[in-house]
């Protein structure tokens, strides 16, 4: 079976809401952040939907006992949110992945080179091979922030087709990007937006999004 990049828009109410809730430059700061929560939880609820690993078992019920499905607490699964915006999506995506670790991972885009750099690693030197990784990152740009973050988790073991990217608009300069070099590698995205302008900024986008979680 040959691989190839998969991106999910989930057609959902809620995410569609809170998408335009962020869209509106009129949206303040808190209710912004709130957005950010919500697309993070209803986001990472359909990216584990074939990504959680379950086990088979058997449960005694108040009155017989029957077959039943848990959640395996001995796989390891990592969330890794790319610093600062993809902190506003992992409160979200915390709620649904209590047992994960979490791995900050700190990068800035140069404003004129638009090169990003790393300001911050908390990954481990090495992933287990069989850890699950969801990064959180609510924008897709030019694509230098997400694959400087997925040439770091790579290099320390990490499956690209256990990876989960979680993230609110993507752009095609991105998405080219990582299909080219992760082929195996699912995204779920709020909306995929066409045009990325001169600035890096993605159109129509929502802005800044870390300066509109915080306020900067
Ligand atoms: O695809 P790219 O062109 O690399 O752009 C996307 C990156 O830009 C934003 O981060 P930013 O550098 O603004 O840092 P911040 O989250 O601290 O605001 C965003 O959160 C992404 O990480
Ligand atoms: O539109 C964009 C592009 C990169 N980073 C953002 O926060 N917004
Ligand atoms: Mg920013």
């Amino acid at each position: 079976m040959t691989l190839q990049l998969r991106i999910y828009v989930p057609p959902h109410p809620l995410i569609k809401h809170w998408l335009a809730v962020a869209r509106d430059a009129a949206t303040p700061s808190v209710l912004f952040r709130t957005a950010m929560t919500e697309l993070g939880r209803w986001l990472t609820y359909e990216a584990a939907r074939e990504w959680l690993p379950t086990l088979e078992t058997t449960v005694n019920s108040p009155l017989a006992s029957c077959p039943a499905t848990l959640i395996d607490p001995e796989m390891p699964i990592a969330v890794v949110p790319i610093l600062r915006a993809g902190l506003g999506l992992l409160e979200g995506a915390q709620t649904l992945l209590p047992l994960a670790s979490i791995y900050h991972l700190g990068l800035v885009r140069n404003e004129e080179t638009l090169q990003p750099s790393c300001y911050l690693n908390k990954l481990p030197e090495k992933f287990d091979p069989q850890t699950r990784v969801l990064i959180t990152d609510p924008m897709l740009a030019t694509g230098g922030s997400i694959m400087a973050a997925m040439a770091e988790l790579t290099h320390r073991g990490v499956d690209p087709v256990l990876t989960r990217i979680v993230c609110v608009v993507a752009a095609p300069p991105a998405l080219q990007q990582l299909s080219a070099a992760y082929p195996g590698l699912i995204i779920y995205t709020a909306t995929i937006d066409e045009t990325v302008n001169d600035q890096g900024y993605i159109v129509p986008g929502l802005g800044d999004a870390g300066d509109r979680i915080f306020g900067t």
